[in-house]
């Protein structure tokens, strides 16, 4: 079942259109949430205004029982507060108050009266040192975390809940090496499978708990990922009211405009046999599992492969059979800045022009949509 046939889906200029926000639902009757049978707690520890080249935001940063790493939130509004941050302490004084962050308003901007009452825009984004600080093309994170920036920062109304899942939660050091698995023609999820791990391992009571602090309970998403959608609404009192996609600018120019238009599924592609690559995921509530090694009539996910640049069929199996064989590296693509202009922004190198060929980046994209259920279409590269 996808999870648009349940939720609304909004296009992101839509969305900022005031005509189609929803307004806030009164909040229901609240249960606790609940990781490995203990309550999840979260503190807001400190909030700090950030000018940003697309505006200024909060960041707030976060300790919390389950883990210990320091998530953080960014809120875009002046309205969304934190009920932790605020909280009174013991003993404490006013300065070390304001040193946290607590009770100070910086009135970031002019604020639409009519945002107050709107559901906000929620992006639940997972860490990618690689996408994001080091520009890597390898994939769309970077992206996605400055066009949800954007459109928040638009709206002025949004929250981005930037947790520390690294690599879909197997750590900056186990995605290197899974860098180097696709380097050998693995998918991204192969090359998960490969090393051990879950295709995709992550949880998200921690942002449930989040936005209870945030006393927020309905939520305007921005993602593709209906496993998302299905985790963060589990065993809580958050609704999603709609969906906002994350489509990569880069799918949006002309010869690939119309694929929005399309309900979700696959678009057409005459160089993909749809019939061929089978079921595609299916959930349990621990984790995604995925169906791709043989379709229900038995044949393989080849043409799959072909499709992505991928030599082989290339599924999981046994390591050593891929590590004797000689590394088929991708063509390397600098193509994406011009290195003689003065270096911009992370924010505004993320914008990337329309590209007409396939890149490592859509690979990765075809295999979220093709293989990880992503509720993405797919162009005609
Ligand atoms: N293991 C692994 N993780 C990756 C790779 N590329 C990006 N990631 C991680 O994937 C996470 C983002 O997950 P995605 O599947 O791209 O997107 P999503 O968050 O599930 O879905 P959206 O909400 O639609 O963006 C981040 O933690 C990245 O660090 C990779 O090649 N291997």
């Amino acid at each position: 079942m996808s999870a648009d046939s349940e939720i609304h889906v909004l296009k992101p200029d839509s969305y900022l259109n005031n005509d189609n926000h929803t307004e806030k639902a009164s909040s229901k009757e609240k249960s606790p949430i609940i990781y490995n049978g203990k309550i999840v707690q979260v503190e807001c520890k400190v909030r700090a205004r950030i000018p940003y080249p697309g505006g200024q935001f909060y960041l707030q940063l976060y300790h919390n029982n389950i883990d210990s790493k320091e998530h953080l939130v960014y809120v875009f509004g002046e309205h969304i507060k934190s009920k932790s941050l605020n909280s009174k302490k013991q003993d404490e004084t006013e300065i070390q108050r304001k040193i946290r962050g607590a009770d100070i308003e910086h009135n970031l901007a002019p604020l639409p009266s009519k945002n107050q009452n709107v559901i906000p825009l929620v992006r639940i984004h997972s860490e990618c040192y690689t996408g994001e600080t080091v520009s890597s093309t390898r994939c769309d994170c970077g992206y996605q975390l400055a066009e949800a920036m954007r459109l928040m920062s638009i709206a002025n109304n949004g929250v981005v809940i930037y947790l520390r899942q690294e690599g879909r939660n197997i750590g900056l050091m186990e995605k290197l090496k899974a860098y180097n698995l696709q380097d050998m023609g693995h998918d991204t999820v192969n090359a998960n499978l490969l090393l051990n791990h879950p295709a995709d391992g992550r949880s998200y009571e921690i942002a449930q708990a989040i936005l209870d602090d945030l006393e927020i309970n309905e939520i305007n998403i921005l993602t593709n990922n209906p496993d998302k959608i299905e985790k963060i609404t589990l065993n809580s009192n958050i609704t999603v009211a709609n969906r906002i996609p994350m489509v990569p600018s880069w799918w949006l120019n002309k010869d690939t405009a119309d694929h929005m238009e399309t309900p979700h599924g696959l678009v057409h592609n005459p160089m993909i046999n749809y019939d061929q690559i089978g079921d595609q995921v299916s959930s349990s509530s621990s984790s995604t599992t995925f169906v791709h090694e043989h379709t229900s009539n038995g044949t393989s996910s080849k043409e799959y492969n072909e499709y992505l640049g991928y030599e082989k069929d290339n599924l999981p199996g046994d390591i050593n059979k891929t590590l004797s064989e000689p590394p088929s590296l991708f063509s390397s693509e600098h193509n994406l800045l011009d290195l003689n202009k003065p270096s911009s922004s992370s924010y505004e190198r993320h914008i990337r022009p329309t590209r007409p060929t396939m890149t490592e980046a859509d690979k990765y994209l075809l295999t979220k949509a093709l293989k990880m259920g992503h509720m993405l279409d797919i162009p005609k590269f």
